[in-house]
């Protein structure tokens, strides 16, 4: 589903050239939700951004759906990143715009037209239980109602993938554990292949199949999360105290019949 080829990213700092993501390989099943966990400058949000290439890699190949997003023309890239939804820590909605306006504009971008945008922005909304909040500006939202318009406003142009950059770094933990079941459940019934950024392993354990460890701008370790139990882990996986976080429950049995019933493959 997405193919990271050997990408490296650098950029140019008073210091010299600086590489955040350095020769990094990682292939994401479809389906699959993928955790990417490091301690702060490690990389991940430049990695996850050269997925949807918000941040051109120097160098590598990406691949989203066997299609190379590098080969693509400015007009081939807009249309392709409408398969690829993104949600950010502080959320990135526009004040000025209803909960249900902030889902429309990303329908407007991708050219549904007016009585379309309103009716698909609706029933997006009620997918995160946000039906009674369509008419509310973000400052009479909550943090977790936030990010589950921005959740809305990523799914409503039906992507295949979603990129989600710290997304529960700015809510108190309560409200991670309800935006994570979105998340789960949005995977589970839609079989939407999520990437999941974070430095909170508690998060990857919550929802992910599979987590790359990042360290220095490389991927040092990545592993299925059945396998915590087994000796041998990288230094920075143990130095991060990712095998012994605490637990965040989420109901997971709609994940489970997803499974059994073939509609995910992970
Ligand atoms: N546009 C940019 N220009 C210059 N340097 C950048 C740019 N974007 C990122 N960097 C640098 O690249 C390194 C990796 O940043 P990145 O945000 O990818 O790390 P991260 O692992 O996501 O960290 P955090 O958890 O703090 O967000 C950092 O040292 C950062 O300062």
């Amino acid at each position: 589903m997405i193919e990271i080829q050997n990408v490296s990213t650098s950029f140019d700092s008073p210091s010299g050239r600086f590489t955040a993501v350095d020769d990094v390989s990682l292939h994401i099943k479809r389906g699959t939700i993928q955790g990417i966990i490091g301690f702060s400058g490690a990389g991940k949000s430049t990695l996850l951004r050269n997925i949807n290439l918000l941040e051109r890699p120097t160098s590598g190949r990406i691949l989203v759906d066997g299609v190379d997003l590098l080969t693509l023309s400015d007009a081939e890239l807009r249309t392709k990143r409408h398969d690829i939804g993104m949600i950010f820590q502080h959320f990135n909605l526009l004040n000025n715009l209803t909960a249900q306006e902030n889902v429309e504009l990303s329908l407007k971008f991708a050219g549904v037209g007016k009585a379309e945008r309103r009716r698909r922005a609706a029933e997006t909304l009620e997918i995160v239980d946000l039906g009674d909040k369509a008419g509310a500006y973000p400052a009479k939202l909550s943090g977790g109602q936030k990010q589950r318009v921005a959740i809305a406003r990523a799914l409503a142009t039906e992507p295949k993938v979603l990129l989600c950059d710290e997304p529960t770094s700015a809510v108190d933990p309560r409200t991670t554990a309800s935006v994570l079941q979105y998340l789960a459940d949005v995977n589970a019934k839609f079989g939407i292949t999520i990437v999941v950024v974070t430095h909170e392993m508690n998060v990857i354990k919550a929802i992910a199949d599979n987590v790359a460890v990042m360290e220095e701008g490389r991927v040092v370790e990545q592993f299925d999360l059945s396998e915590l139990q087994r000796p041998g882990f990288h230094p920075a996986t143990q130095s991060g105290r990712y095998l012994i976080s605490d637990e965040i429950q989420l109901d997971r049995s709609a994940h489970a019949k997803a499974v059994s019933e073939g509609l995910l493959n992970v």
